[in-house]
């Protein structure tokens, strides 16, 4: 059969200003917790990408309306109270839906519901959020003893438990934070290594009970809550692709508005500014508790640097993008703290490896991390892995000379455009 590809030629300089889409991790909580309070709530520009539409349809299946008005979504909800689906919930390929939804269902006295993903979200770890949920008493079980999907939960009689992150991972605090909106007593999550907190900040924007003191997490069983709207800042996963766009392609200045700042996820821009980048940003306002503002980068030749691994989970889903800065710095790069990019969409480790030996980029793979010899790329394909953000990484990196592209349509799962904003922003048509 034939593969799909995109030949993407030699691009000049970036040059001008672009907004991302929305936000994943807040389109993803904001459509769930809209699902969950009373009345009608708007949703102002939100991710519309593979990933996002899937929490849609699962929200839908669940008895929530969600209506498109243009660029927005407009969402019923159907009060702390789901409704039992009438056919297994299909997650796509979208990690972040399929976890926090296990939270949720397993709060929903008697419901009973499958959850089922692609291959690529069928083969990840989902005993992180299962074997937690189980000590709240939740009823799962799935494939291989419920560490895989599919995952069947029969939900109800859940009490709070205090529960340490064994992993750091945003992803695990937020099923338990809204399953303890359902559970008798107080549920808390310790998280030794900080990670994203924009569920806390919703519970917040929604008046859900919250307490955050340190790296504790605390909730409690909620009471009905009025809808409101939220807006949904730029993703700053999306933007990152085009500040190391602008920052590896000579004479380029881009700059991107309306972007998420949360510092839980800003994490690239201090390795990229210790690499030597030319990078400007500043807060201009605040959305649904998110910083928003801008960001510009400018064209700087780099260098290679050791990456302080406390700075990985702030920047978990950039480590494919600091690897193409990193092909064109000079000198060496070594990332650790990699082993949660193992269990990606795809095994992201190795796919960086993969990809830039095929670009001529010297690498080495351990178990958890990579060391990267800087110099430039060679033209050369690009394989995504089934991956959205190896596609749009891989892009970048080989951006000043041109590349192959196979399957570039997995990029959508998160940014649906982006290679007509890419070819925007070099000049092409
Ligand atoms: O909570 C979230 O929205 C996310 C958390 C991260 O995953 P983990 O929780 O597995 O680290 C990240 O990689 C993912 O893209 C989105
Ligand atoms: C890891 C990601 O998402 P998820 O875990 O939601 O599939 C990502 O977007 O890079």
């Amino acid at each position: 059969m034939d593969r799909p590809f995109l030949d993407l030629a030699p691009c000049g300089p970036l040059r001008g200003s672009l907004r991302v889409p929305g936000d994943k991790s807040v389109t993803h909580r904001g459509l769930m917790l809209l699902a969950l309070a009373q009345g009608e709530g708007r949703l102002f520009y939100p991710l519309k990408a593979g990933d996002t539409l899937s929490t849609a349809r699962a929200m839908q299946a669940l008895g929530a309306e969600v209506l498109e008005e243009g660029p927005h979504f407009r969402v019923r909800g159907q009060g702390l109270r789901l409704r039992e689906p009438e056919d297994v919930v299909d997650c796509g390929n979208a990690g972040t839906l399929m976890r926090l939804l296990l939270g949720i269902l397993s709060g929903q006295e008697g419901l009973f519901a499958v959850l089922t993903g692609d291959a690529s979200l069928r083969r990840r770890p989902m005993g992180r959020v299962v074997e937690p949920l189980r000590a709240m008493g939740a009823s799962i079980d799935g494939r291989e003893g419920g560490k895989k999907a599919p995952l069947a939960v029969r939900g109800g009689g859940l009490k709070g438990v205090s529960y340490t992150l064994p992993v750091p991972s945003a992803q695990v605090k937020s099923a338990l934070l809204l399953a303890g909106l359902f559970a008798e007593g107080v549920t808390e999550v310790v998280e030794p290594v900080p990670t994203r907190d924009h569920t806390e900040r919703l519970f917040r924007h929604f008046g859900l009970p919250l307490e955050a003191e340190g790296p504790r997490v605390r909730t409690r069983r909620a009471e009905p809550f009025p809808a409101r709207d939220l807006t949904v800042p730029g993703d700053f996963s999306s933007a990152a692709f085009f500040l190391v766009a602008a920052l590896l392609t000579p004479g380029s200045e881009v700059t991107v508005e309306g972007v998420g700042l949360n510092t839980t996820r800003t994490g690239l821009l201090k390795v990229l500014r210790e690499m030597g980048a030319d990078l400007e940003w500043q807060v201009v306002e605040g959305e649904a508790g998110e910083p928003v503002g801008w960001i510009r980068a400018r064209y700087s030749p780099l260098k290679g640097v050791s990456v302080d691994p406390g700075l990985i989970p702030l920047m978990v889903d950039e480590v494919p993008v600091l690897a193409a800065a990193a092909a064109w710095a000079e000198g060496e790069t070594y990332i650790p703290n990699l082993s949660e990019l193992r269990v990606k969409e795809s095994d992201r480790v190795a796919a960086i490896a993969h990809n830039l030996r095929a670009l001529g980029v010297g690498v080495e793979e351990g178990p958890d991390w990579l060391r990267i010899q800087g110099g430039g790329v060679k033209p050369g394909e690009v394989e995504p892995f089934h991956d959205h953000r190896i596609a749009m990484a891989f892009a970048v990196a080989a951006l000043p000379v041109g590349v192959r592209i196979w399957e570039p349509h997995w990029a959508e799962i998160s940014y649906p455009g982006f290679f007509q904003d890419l070819k925007r922003l070099c000049g092409a048509s």
